[in-house]
C-alpha cells in the first residue's frame, strides 16, 4: 500500500500522479485554459482591491500636500473630489462583484473538468479490476479494493476545487502582493516579507505533525473499511456464530481512535492557525510603526499605508490554512498512488501477444502433463494427463483438497499452467483471447452467484442480447420456468443480493439456465448438487442431464453415484490422477475409487432400514 508523504516529499509523485493522468486531463484542456484564465483575472481584481480605498485617503479625504508619492491616478485630479468619490465607490463595487465572477468560473470551470477527469480514471479502474487475475483477487481484500474505486478517487477529484486551486490562487495573489508592495515602498515591502521565512518555518514544521497524525488515521480507515466490508459480505456467518458483538467492539475501538486522531489534527491546525496569525499581527504592527514615519516624514501616503495593511491580511491570513490545503494534497498523492499501483498491476493471465479469437470448439479437450502450483514451494497439480473426446462426460472425484477445482480452474484459463499445457481441439489455451475462450464454456457451481437483478437478466449474463424466447426456453430447459412464473414478478422479479431471496435449489437451476443459454460446447460443473434435498437434487440432476447433452462437460462430484455413468472418471488425490477409467473399469481395479464407492454406497444402505422405518 501507498505511504503518505508530506507536501514537499509528495511533489514528484503529484508530478508523475498528473503525467500519468495527462490523456485524462487533456481531454479537458478547454475547460481548464478557461478556469485558469479566469483564475488570472481574480488575482488581478484581488490585488486592485485596496486601491480604491487608498485613492479616497489620498485623493479626496486627505489634504492634497500628503499626495508625495506617484502612485495616484492623475487623471483624477481633473474631477471634482465628489465625482472621485463616486467612481471610487462605484469601482469598488465593481472590482468586488468582477472578483467574484471570475472566482466563480475558475471554481466551477475546474470542478467540472475535475469531475470529467476522475470519472474516466474511475471506469479504467473499474474495467482493470474486472480484468485483474484469480491470483490478484483471492490476495486482494475487496474492501480496499472499492475504496480506491471511491474514496481514493473522490479525494482527487475534490482535492483539485479544495485545495489545489485555493493554492495557486494564493501563490499567485501573494507574488502579486509583494511585487505591488515593493513598487510602492521597498523599505515597508522589506519589512512585510522578513517574516516569510517564520512563516515557512512554523508552517512546515506543524504540518509535519499534522501529516504524521493524519497518515495514521488514514491506514485506521482504511483498516476499518475493509474489515466492514468483510462482515457486511458475511453476515450470514457473522449471524449465525452470534459475532456480530465481538467485531462490534472491535470496530469501535478502532473507530474511537481514529476519532482521536482526528481531533488532534484539529487540535494542530487550530494552533497552527493562531500562530500565524499572532505573525500577521507582528508584520502589521511593524510595517504600521515604520510606515508611520514614512508618512509623517512626506516618504509614503496613507493610502499606501493602507494598500499594505490590507495586502498583508489578504495574502498572509489565507496561507495560514497552508497546512490544511498542503494535507489534502498530500493525501490526494497519497490516493493517487494507491489508484496508479492498482492501475500497474498486470494481471498474470491475459492475452499473450498474438492471441487470436477461438473458433466454434469442438470439444475436444486435452491436459498434457500438466504441473500447477499457487505458491511456488508448495505444488498442488503433478504431471497431469488426460484427455476429453468431443461429448464425453468426464468426472473428477477423490477427497477433499486434491486439487478438482484447481484443474477446472486452469480450463477456464483463470490461471496457466506452471508445466503442460490445456490444449481444445489440438490447440494450447493460451493461443487463443481469454473473452473468445471462455465465451465457449459454461459453469454452474456448487453456490451459484446470482446478481441483485431481473431473473431475466440473470440468465440473460450467459448470453448478452439473448431474447425472451431463448431465455424461456433455457428456463425450461434448466427446470426453472414453473417457478420463475410463480415469483411475484414473474421473469421481472428482482433478486436479493447474491439471489438471496431464492432456495438453494432455486439458485442452481437459474445458474443452469445461465450456463444452458450460452450454448457453450464445453461444461464444468463443480459440485453442483451438494447441499440440496432430494427433491431439488432430483430436478437440478435432470436439467444438468439436459443441459451436459451432447457438450464435453466435466463434473466435479464428492457423490460418486451421480457419476458413476460418466465416460470416464478421473479420481484424483494429492495432485495426481491415481486411477483413470469407467465406473466398471475402476470398480474392477478394486483400487481407491471402489474403496470410496463402496464406502459410499454401504453407508447408504445401512441408512434404508432406519429411513423406512421412521414414522
Ligand atoms: N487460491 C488459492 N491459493 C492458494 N492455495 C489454494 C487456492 N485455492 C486452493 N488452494 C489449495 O489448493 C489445494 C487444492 O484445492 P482444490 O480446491 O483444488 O481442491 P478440491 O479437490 O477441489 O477440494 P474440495 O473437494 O474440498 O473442493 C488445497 O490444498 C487448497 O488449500
Amino acid at each position: 500500500m501507498a505511504k503518505r508523504k508530506s507536501f514537499t516529499a509528495s511533489l514528484p509523485s503529484l508530478q508523475s500522479i498528473t503525467y500519468r493522468f495527462w490523456p485524462h486531463i487533456c481531454k479537458q484542456s478547454h475547460l481548464l485554459i478557461g478556469a485558469f484564465f479566469a483564475l488570472l483575472a481574480e488575482t488581478g481584481l484581488r490585488l486592485l482591491g485596496p486601491w480604491p480605498l487608498k485613492l479616497m485617503f489620498d485623493r479626496v479625504i486627505l489634504p492634497t500636500g500628503f499626495n508625495v508619492h506617484g502612485h495616484n491616478i492623475e487623471a483624477l485630479a481633473e474631477f471634482s473630489p465628489l465625482l472621485v468619490l463616486t467612481i471610487l465607490a462605484a469601482a469598488l463595487v465593481v472590482i468586488s462583484v468582477g472578483q467574484g465572477t471570475a472566482a466563480y468560473f475558475s471554481t466551477v470551470g475546474m470542478a467540472v473538468a475535475a469531475t470529467h477527469v476522475m470519472a474516466d480514471i474511475r471506469s479504467q479502474l473499474y474495467n482493470h479490476i474486472q480484468a485483474l487475475s484469480l491470483s490478484f483477487h483471492t490476495q486482494a481484500k475487496s474492501g480496499d479494493l472499492i475504496t480506491r474505486v471511491t474514496y481514493d478517487i473522490e479525494r482527487l477529484r475534490e482535492v483539485t476545487v479544495v485545495a489545489a486551486l485555493p493554492l495557486v490562487t494564493h501563490f499567485l495573489t501573494l507574488i502579486g502582493m509583494v511585487g505591488v508592495m515593493f513598487w510602492i515602498n521597498w523599505e515597508l515591502a522589506l519589512i512585510a516579507i522578513a517574516v516569510l521565512p517564520f512563516f515557512i518555518l512554523t508552517t512546515t514544521t506543524m504540518s509535519k505533525k499534522i501529516h504524521k497524525v493524519a497518515r495514521t488515521q488514514r491506514k485506521r480507515e482504511g483498516a476499518m473499511a475493509a474489515s466492514a466490508a468483510e462482515a457486511i459480505g458475511a453476515i450470514k456467518v457473522v449471524q449465525a456464530l452470534s459475532l456480530q458483538d465481538f467485531l462490534g467492539k472491535t470496530f469501535a475501538k478502532n473507530n474511537r481512535k481514529s476519532l482521536k486522531e482526528s481531533a488532534e489534527t484539529q487540535r494542530l491546525r487550530a494552533g497552527q492557525e493562531r500562530l500565524v496569525e499572532a505573525l500577521v499581527a507582528i508584520v502589521q504592527a511593524l510595517v504600521l510603526w515604520r510606515g508611520v514615519q514614512l508618512v509623517l516624514a512626506g516618504s509614503a501616503t496613507p493610502g499606501d499605508l493602507l494598500v499594505f495593511i490590507t495586502y498583508l491580511k489578504v495574502a498572509f491570513k489565507p496561507m495560514r490554512q497552508l497546512a490544511k490545503y498542503t494535507g489534502q494534497i498530500a493525501k490526494a498523492v497519497a490516493s493517487g498512488e494507491r489508484v496508479i499501483a492498482l492501475l500497474d498491476t498486470v494481471p498474470d493471465v491475459r492475452d499473450l501477444k498474438g492471441a487470436k479469437s477461438a473458433p466454434a470448439f469442438r470439444g475436444d479437450v486435452r491436459c498434457q502433463n500438466v504441473t500447477f502450483a499457487y505458491d511456488p514451494e508448495k505444488g498442488i497439480l503433478r504431471n497431469l494427463t488426460f484427455a476429453a473426446k468431443p461429448g464425453e462426460q468426464i468426472a473428477i472425484v477423490g477427497p477433499s483438497g486434491g486439487g478438482k477445482s484447481t484443474l477446472i480452474s486452469l480450463l477456464l484459463r483463470f490461471y496457466d499452467p506452471i508445466e503442460g499445457g490445456v490444449h481444445i481441439d489440438g490447440h494450447d489455451l493460451r493461443e487463443y483471447t481469454l473473452t473468445s475462450l471462455r465465451q465457449q464454456i459454461s459453469i454452474v457451481l456448487q453456490d451459484s452467484v446470482l446478481f441483485a437483478t431481473s431473473v431475466r437478466d440473470n440468465i440473460a449474463y450467459g448470453a448478452l442480447g439473448a431474447s425472451n424466447v431463448e431465455i424461456e426456453a433455457a428456463a425450461r430447459l434448466a427446470n426453472a420456468h414453473d417457478f420463475i412464473m410463480e415469483l411475484p414478478q414473474g421473469y421481472d422479479t428482482i433478486l436479493g443480493e447474491r439471489g438471496a431471496t431464492l432456495s438453494g435449489g432455486q439458485r442452481q437451476r437459474i445458474a443452469i439456465a445461465r450456463a444452458a443459454i450460452r450454448k457453450a460446447p464445453i461444461v464444468i460443473l463443480d459440485e453442483p448438487t451438494s447441499g440440496l434435498d432430494s427433491t431439488n437434487e432430483a430436478l437440478v440432476s435432470d436439467a444438468l442431464n439436459r443441459l451436459t447433452q451432447g457438450k464435453t462437460s466435466f463434473w466435479i462430484s464428492h457423490n460418486l453415484s451421480t457419476v458413476r455413468h460418466a465416460d470416464q472418471i478421473l479420481y484424483i488425490e494429492h495432485g495426481r490422477i491415481l486411477e483413470q477409467g469407467t465406473h466398471g473399469q475402476l470398480m474392477a481395479q478394486a483400487g481407491r475409487y471402489a474403496q470410496m464407492y463402496r464406502l459410499q454406497s454401504g453407508s447408504y444402505l445401512s441408512d434404508l432400514p432406519a429411513r423406512s422405518h421412521a414414522p
